[in-house]
C-alpha cells in the first residue's frame, strides 16, 4: 500500500484549497482517460497484459543478467532492481552510458558465457546502446563458442537489423508506450523476470494504483492530487520538484523519476526541474538551501513504515544521556524533523509512505508518477510523450563522431 499526505503543501506557500477551483483538473482527468481508453497512449493498458509471455525468458539461479540500454530502456529496470536489492547485486550488470571506464570494467569482470544479455532500445538507433552492443559483440567473437543468450528488445533501426542479420531473438515494445513509460512492458519486466523478481507483484501494485487513479474525487486520487499541487506551486514560482527519499536504495528510482518528470514536462518554456535527494544525508548538504535558499521548491518525502534490516541501538547523546531505540526510529525522526522544519519555514512538502519496500509498493509508486505526469501534461496542455529537443544534440553528435578521428584528438 501507499499513503499520500499533502497537508503541508496546501495553505503553505500561498497555495490554498480555493486555488484548486481555478484548475481544470476534471478536464485533465477526462483528456488523459480518453487517451488511455482509446489506446492513443498505452502505459495503462499494458499493466493488464497476460504475463504468460514471460515464460519464454530465462530465470536461472547463478546466471548473470546484463542489460544494455539508455533512458527509458533501462532506468525503470534499475529503479526496481536496486530498489528491491538489499545492497547485494551479485549477478546484475547495467551498461547505461558511454563512459569507457564503466562499460569496460563491467565487460572485464562479467562472464558473457554465463549471461543473458538484453540489448534494449525502442528506436534501435541510440548511439550508446549501439556502441555498447558492438563492444559485447566483439568480446563474444573472441570466445571459442558463445554459450550465453542475447535478446534484443527493439522496434527497429540499426539494432533490429543487427538482430535479424545475426538471428538473435527480438521482442518488440508497444509503439503507443513512450520509452520513459515502458518499465511495465517487456523492456523492464523481461530483465527483471530473469533477475528473479516477482513481476506479477509489480503489476499488482500498478493495478492497485490504477484503481485509485480512476477516482474523479481529486482528494482520493493521489496522482491527480500530486499533479495539481505541483502545478499550482509551479505557477507560483516553485518549479523545482525535490524528491527526498529516506530509503537510500531508491536512488535509481530517482534517476527514473528525473527522466519521467524532466523529459515529459520540459517543453515550450514550461517544465519542473526534478531533483533527487537522499535522506537523512542530504540534510547535511542541501537542507540549508531547501530551508533558506530561494523559495522555488516543492519537497516530496518518500519513506517507509518498515525497513527490511533494522536493529536496536543504545548510545549516549551529546549530553551523555543514554538513548535506546531502533535505527529505523532515528531515520524516521530525522524525516519528520526535516518535514516540520521545512513546514515552519513555509516550504511546501508532501509525503509518500510505503508500507514496505517490495515489488507491490514500487509498482504502485512508479505507476502513480506515470499517471501524475500524464495528468500534468494535460494541465500544461503539452505532449508529455515525445522529446523532440533531444534530437538536435544527436544530429550534431553523429556528425562529430563521423569526424571523430580529428575531433577525438581536440
Ligand atoms: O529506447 P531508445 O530508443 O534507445 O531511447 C533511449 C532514450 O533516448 C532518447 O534520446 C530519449 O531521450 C529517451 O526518451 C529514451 O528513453
Amino acid at each position: 500500500m501507499l499513503k499520500y499526505d499533502y497537508k503541508n503543501a496546501v495553505n503553505i506557500g500561498d497555495v490554498s484549497l480555493e486555488d484548486f477551483e481555478k484548475v481544470d483538473f476534471n478536464g485533465a482527468y477526462s483528456n488523459l482517460m480518453e487517451k488511455l481508453n482509446k489506446g492513443v497512449i498505452g502505459f495503462r493498458e499494458i499493466i493488464y497484459d497476460d504475463l504468460n509471455k514471460y515464460n519464454d525468458f530465462k530465470n536461472e539461479d547463478g546466471i548473470n543478467v546484463v542489460v544494455v540500454g539508455m533512458g527509458g530502456s533501462i532506468l525503470g529496470t534499475m529503479a526496481i532492481y536496486y530498489g528491491l536489492s538489499l545492497y547485494n547485486y551479485n549477478n546484475a550488470y547495467f551498461i547505461d552510458n558511454s563512459d569507457p571506464e564503466k562499460t569496460l570494467s563491467i565487460l572485464k569482470k562479467v562472464d558473457l558465457n554465463n549471461s543473458i544479455i538484453y540489448i534494449i532500445s525502442k528506436s534501435g538507433n541510440t548511439l550508446e546502446t549501439l556502441v555498447n552492443y558492438y563492444l559485447i559483440k566483439r568480446k563474444i567473437e573472441k570466445l571459442d563458442s558463445f554459450k550465453g543468450d542475447i535478446i534484443f528488445i527493439t522496434n527497429g533501426g540499426k539494432l533490429k537489423r543487427e538482430a535479424e542479420k545475426n538471428n538473435y531473438k527480438v521482442y518488440s515494445i508497444p509503439e503507443n508506450v513512450p520509452g520513459r513509460f515502458s518499465v511495465f512492458t517487456v523492456v523492464g519486466l523481461a530483465p527483471l523476470y530473469s533477475l528473479g523478481i516477482d513481476i506479477s507483484k509489480i503489476l499488482e501494485g500498478a493495478k492497485y494504483m490504477d484503481k485509485l487513479c480512476q477516482n474523479k474525487n481529486i482528494f482520493k486520487n493521489p496522482a491527480l492530487l500530486n499533479g495539481v499541487i505541483h502545478y499550482l506551486h509551479e505557477k507560483k514560482g516553485r518549479s523545482i520538484s525535490v524528491v527526498m527519499s529516506y530509503i537510500e536504495r531508491l536512488k535509481y528510482f530517482g534517476e527514473w523519476y528525473k527522466q519521467l518528470f524532466g523529459e515529459s514536462l520540459g517543453k515550450n518554456n514550461n517544465g519542473l526541474t526534478p531533483i533527487l535527494s537522499i535522506g537523512a544525508k542530504d540534510q547535511h548538504s542541501l537542507l540549508q538551501l531547501y530551508m533558506d535558499g530561494k523559495k522555488d521548491k516543492v519537497i516530496t518525502f518518500i519513506t517507509t513504515e518498515k525497513y527490511d534490516l533494522d536493529e536496536e541501538i543504545t548510545f549516549e547523546d551529546i549530553n551523555d544521556e543514554k538513548i535506546s531505540c531502533n535505527l529505523s526510529n532515528i531515520i524516521k525522526c530525522e524525516q519528520i524533523a526535516t518535514e516540520m522544519a521545512l513546514t515552519q519555514r513555509g516550504v511546501p512538502n508532501v509525503r509518500i509512505t510505503l508500507d514496505e519496500i517490495d515489488e507491490f509498493s514500487l509498482g504502485a509508486m512508479m505507476y502513480m508518477y506515470e499517471m501524475q505526469v500524464g495528468f500534468m501534461g494535460e494541465l500544461y496542455n503539452i505532449d508529455a510523450y515525445n522529446q523532440p529537443a533531444v534530437e538536435e544534440e544527436k544530429r550534431i553528435c553523429w556528425k562529430l563522431i563521423k569526424e571523430c578521428g580529428n575531433y577525438g584528438d581536440r
